[in-house]
């Protein structure tokens, strides 16, 4: 496709089916600084009439084309006989050309989606013609050509309507399938020449979008259309199978990224939405998966999450009557109430003379601590090419900030959590417990040295009555002593009186921990140290397994003050991860 800058703006007439013709309105140089045009390739404009007993003229161009086209219309139909006109979605450009045509067929019916019908009802007059099709609706102009709609909402476009004509089983498709290329070529029969600029296309409207993309192509498979009428460049006539595995698959590709960014906005004449666009284009380029969420027509319950799950967030905001749109003002809320504030924020919009509503979301969202990724867009009207050059290097700007937030959390996260287990085990290091020795009933009370015996610390209180206690055991120790029934004695140590040594330190053959300790028996037979300060004559009731201990549960059945004004030795610890 080369680029001819001097051919003039024309409008191209072709018939494309039974009954059905294409006026494409040709720009050859780039029309708009808008992201998707940046291949500067120009574009088309596409508009179809379908004329049978009655007639439908589907999605006329925006007001750069009112005259040229119009002009070319009125050679193909009388337009005081035109029944239709269908709308794919609605743009402030584009109601140049509507406010025209009502005024030239005010009979002509518009055709389009509940929120169409509002832009429209407030542009043109509550007492426009409007029609608003039910989910099964079929319009009839006769001859088979009995029109089916499918409602195709994205969050920029919101109005989102595609038209079926089972006759000529042409799918009129809107902004979906589309590319921003002039030439004379009416089809796609060069498919292979487009593939560049049709992912240019993807990437540039439709990538931020991709969730909404996948629930149209989904509605479109019940279809069997073999050929898409898109809004812009060549129709899909050879190729329309390859395209919708290719706007499968970039849309899968869109949610296979790691890393996500919420773009919320909201824009009553398109001027942040197409600074959103650049900012969009910016960050998947980055390999960001970007959500675009419109809060006009977003419910809170989906921001919410979609915020929630998100690693980083952008708002933008267009200021109406010194505010942000109430839309905004809610999804903020949102945003301020539910998104951690570790989240990289972003902040943007479009304004007249005073700018107040990007200010106050910047100052909110820096009051409650975040950190933006970007110094906050401010654009006066309709965005230069340099600033959405701007938006876009500053989407690339917040992603590169994103991944290497995202890589050095990555990074240090075992550190972060090594640091946190660290502050964990120490705070759990601050439960104290009676430092103990436990025994079991020897097997010769001539020998009390002989009987099993621990250092215990995790000692505690159970019940008042009857008088029960805890002791936590080692899961070696516990297999075989303590079980359900069986008796012990829990010797409770002395401060100042170094026993924990007789336990610690290895021992010479044939010796016990107990060789070295001055031991009675009590009467359930296990040895009393006769140095400790009490001691408690125990059976054992129940027992827990407790991950590497078992937790045993004894009831006292008789205790022992052996020193009346000892202290309890304690132990104390600097880690939960020892005794
Ligand atoms: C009804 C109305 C009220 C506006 N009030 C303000 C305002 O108070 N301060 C300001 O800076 N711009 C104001 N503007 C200008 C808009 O902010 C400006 O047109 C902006 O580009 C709109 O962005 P949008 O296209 O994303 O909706 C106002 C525009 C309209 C139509």
């Amino acid at each position: 496709m080369t680029l001819t800058q001097t051919r003039p703006r024309d409008v191209q007439v072709t018939e494309i089916g039974t009954n059905t013709i294409v006026l494409r309105s040709r720009t050859w140089e780039r029309l708009k600084f808008e992201i998707e045009y940046g291949r500067q390739q120009g574009t088309t404009s596409n508009s179809y009439l379908i004329q049978t007993e009655q007639s439908a003229l589907i999605d006329p161009p925006g007001e750069s084309f009112t005259e040229l086209y119009l002009a070319e219309l009125v050679q193909h139909i009388y337009l005081q006989k035109l029944n239709y006109i269908v709308l794919g979605h609605l743009n402030s450009n584009r109601l140049t050309t509507l406010k025209t045509l009502q005024h030239l067929a005010p009979q002509a019916i518009f055709v389009c989606s509940k929120p169409g019908a509002i832009t429209l009802k407030a542009a043109l007059g509550t007492d426009v013609n409007v029609w608003v099709p039910r989910n099964d609706a079929v319009l009839d102009l006769g001859q088979d050509h009995q029109l089916q709609f499918i409602f195709a909402p994205t969050p920029r476009w919101p109005d989102g309507l595609l038209t079926y004509d089972p006759v000529t089983r042409i799918l009129y498709t809107d902004k979906f399938f589309g590319t921003h290329v002039c030439g004379d070529a009416v089809y796609d029969e060069a498919w292979k020449k487009l593939d560049q600029d049709r992912r240019y296309y993807f990437d540039c409207l439709h990538a931020a979008q991709s969730r909404q993309v996948e629930t149209a192509l989904d509605k479109i498979a019940t279809l069997t259309p073999k050929m898409y009428a898109p809004a812009h460049g060549p129709l899909v006539r050879f190729s329309l199978s390859r395209l919708n595995h290719d706007y499968r698959q970039w849309s899968q590709e869109q949610k296979e990224q790691d890393t996500t960014v919420a773009l919320l906005y909201a824009s009553a004449y398109g001027n942040t939405a197409i600074m959103a666009q650049a900012l969009a284009k910016g960050l998947s380029d980055a390999g960001i998966k970007v959500e675009s969420i419109n809060c006009e027509a977003t419910p809170p319950n989906e921001i919410q999450t979609i915020v929630s799950e998100a690693d980083g967030f952008l708002i933008g905001s267009p200021t109406l009557g010194g505010h942000m749109p109430t839309q905004v003002q809610t999804a903020l809320g949102l945003v301020l109430s539910h998104a951690a504030k570790t989240k990289l924020a972003g902040v943007f919009g479009s304004y007249g003379w005073s700018g107040e509503a990007v200010d106050e979301i910047e100052s909110k969202l820096q009051d409650a601590g975040y950190a933006l990724g970007f110094e906050t867009l401010r654009v006066k009207f309709t965005p230069t090419e340099q600033d959405l050059l701007a938006c876009e290097a500053a989407g690339t700007e917040f992603a590169q900030a994103l991944k290497k937030a995202r890589k050095s959390r990555t990074v240090r996260q075992p550190v972060l959590l090594d640091v946190q287990a660290d502050r964990t085990e120490q705070a759990v290091g601050r439960v104290v417990g009676s430092l103990c020795v436990l025994t079991t009933p020897s097997s010769d009370l001539e020998d009390l040295t002989q009987a099993e015996s621990v250092l215990v610390s995790w000692v505690s209180q159970a019940s008042f009555n009857p008088p029960g206690l805890t002791v936590a055991l080692r899961r070696d120790w516990a297999e075989n002593t303590c079980q359900i029934g069986d008796v012990f004695v829990l010797n409770i140590l002395k401060e100042g009186l170094n026993i924990r040594r007789s336990f610690q330190q290895p021992l010479k053959p044939g010796a016990t921990p107990l060789t070295e300790l001055r031991l009675t028996a009590a009467s359930n037979g296990c040895p009393v140290i006769t140095d400790a300060l009490a001691y408690l004559e125990c059976q054992v009731e129940s027992r827990l397994e407790c991950g590497d201990h078992w937790l045993v549960y004894a009831v006292v059945q008789a205790g022992h003050l052996l020193e009346d004004n000892g202290l309890t030795a304690i132990q104390h610890r600097k880690s939960g991860q020892q005794y």
